[in-house]
Formats: C-alpha cells, structure tokens, sequence
C-alpha cells in the first residue's frame, strides 16, 4: 500500500514518506555529531520503533550497538493503560554506557515516562531520547526530547511502525483511520 493507494481503510496521510526519509537524515546528522568519539548504544522500544531503529540506525556513521525492550501499555486499543509491563528486558547491561532511546511515538508520555525512569536506575552514563512522532496535545507528563521527529495532532495514527491492533504497521506513510475501521462496519 503507497499513498496513492491507501485502500479504503486510511483517511488522511499526515506525515509522507518522503517527509520521513528526509527526517531521518536530519536527526542521523544531529546524533552523529553529538555522539562524535563516543559508542552510543540503540535502545529501541518494541515493537513500535522497528522502522524508526532500522532506518536511523543505517543513516548513522556512528558507531552503535543496538538492543530492546518490549513494554506494553496499549493491548490492542487505542488509550493508554499507564500500567507499564515489561515483556522482554534489555540483553545488554547499560551502566556506564551511553543510550539513546528510539521510539516510533509520544502520546500520553507514559511509557517513556515510566521507561526513562526504570534506565536511569542502572546508572547509564548518558540518557537521551529519539522521539519520531510526539502528540503534545496529548502530554500527561513532560518528557525530555533531544531528538523529535514530528509533532502530530491528537488523533490516532497508524503507519512507519505504528499499529491498530499490530495492522498497518508496514505503512511507509503515517496517516488516520477511517471510521469504518474502529466502528467494524463497512468502508464507506
Ligand atoms: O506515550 P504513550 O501514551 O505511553 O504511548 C506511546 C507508546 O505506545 C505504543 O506502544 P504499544 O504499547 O502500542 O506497543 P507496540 O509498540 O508494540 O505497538 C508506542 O509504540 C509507544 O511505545
Ligand atoms: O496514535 C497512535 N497510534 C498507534 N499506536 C499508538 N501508541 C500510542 N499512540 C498511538
Ligand atoms: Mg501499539
């Protein structure tokens, strides 16, 4: 599916491929200089930020490693639980080291929130944040962005890793559902 061929299930392309590769090479050019000499370790939130990681990590010069972590506070709805469950742990141990966390999108802030805390308790050297989306509208709690994508309104978006009940991630596009999609009824 491209944008010109969105079927019927989208209803409004918001941020553009070609507006995401260019973003991309913005943010790897900040991050290669900011991270000059030093090893920077990726750690990137599952399964969200697998678009986002793949395609930062491979416009970075820099020397990185990357792990995950999967926590989950969405299920397969569209609101925040705020209750934080981890899922699989870092392989890596991060004291000392210097991480930047990748993540797909900033919506109420909880899960950052609650991840930025549970790192920093391991004594990392350094703590930043890639966000490529972030929804300010949406904030619940202040997060800390050295690395921001796009802002994007209050609605729920799929695409570039983002899901509705783990479809739609594969969209190289970030968009809007249609109705029909959340009602279960047939596309108009
Ligand atoms: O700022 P918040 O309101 O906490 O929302 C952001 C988080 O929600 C989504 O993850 P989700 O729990 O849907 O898991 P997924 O990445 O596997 O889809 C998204 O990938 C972020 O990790
Ligand atoms: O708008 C969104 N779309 C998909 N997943 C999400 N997780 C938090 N916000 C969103
Ligand atoms: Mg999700």
């Amino acid at each position: 599916m491209d944008e010109k061929d969105m079927g019927t299930d989208l209803a409004r392309v918001l941020v553009t491929e070609d507006e995401i590769n260019a973003k991309l090479r913005e943010l790897a050019e900040q991050i290669d200089r900011d991270y000059e000499g030093r090893d920077v370790l990726l750690v990137g939130v599952l399964k969200g930020a697998v678009m986002v990681m793949a395609d930062l990590a491979r416009a970075l010069h820099s020397p990185i490693t990357m792990d995950w972590m999967a926590v989950s506070s969405y299920g397969s709805g569209t609101k925040s639980s705020g209750v934080v469950r981890i899922l699989k742990d870092l392989d890596t141990d991060i004291a000392d080291r210097h991480i930047l966390v990748v993540e797909d999108i900033i919506d109420s802030g909880l899960t950052l929130s609650w991840m930025l805390a549970n790192l920093a308790s391991r004594g990392p050297a350094s703590l930043e944040v890639c966000a490529f989306f972030r929804k300010p509208e949406a904030a619940k709690v202040d997060i800390p962005v050295k690395y921001l994508g796009f802002d994007i309104p209050n609605e729920f978006v799929v695409g570039y890793g983002l899901d509705y009940a783990e479809r739609y991630r594969n969209l190289p596009f970030v968009g809007t559902l249609a109705e029909h999609v959340y009602s279960g009824g047939k596309p108009a």
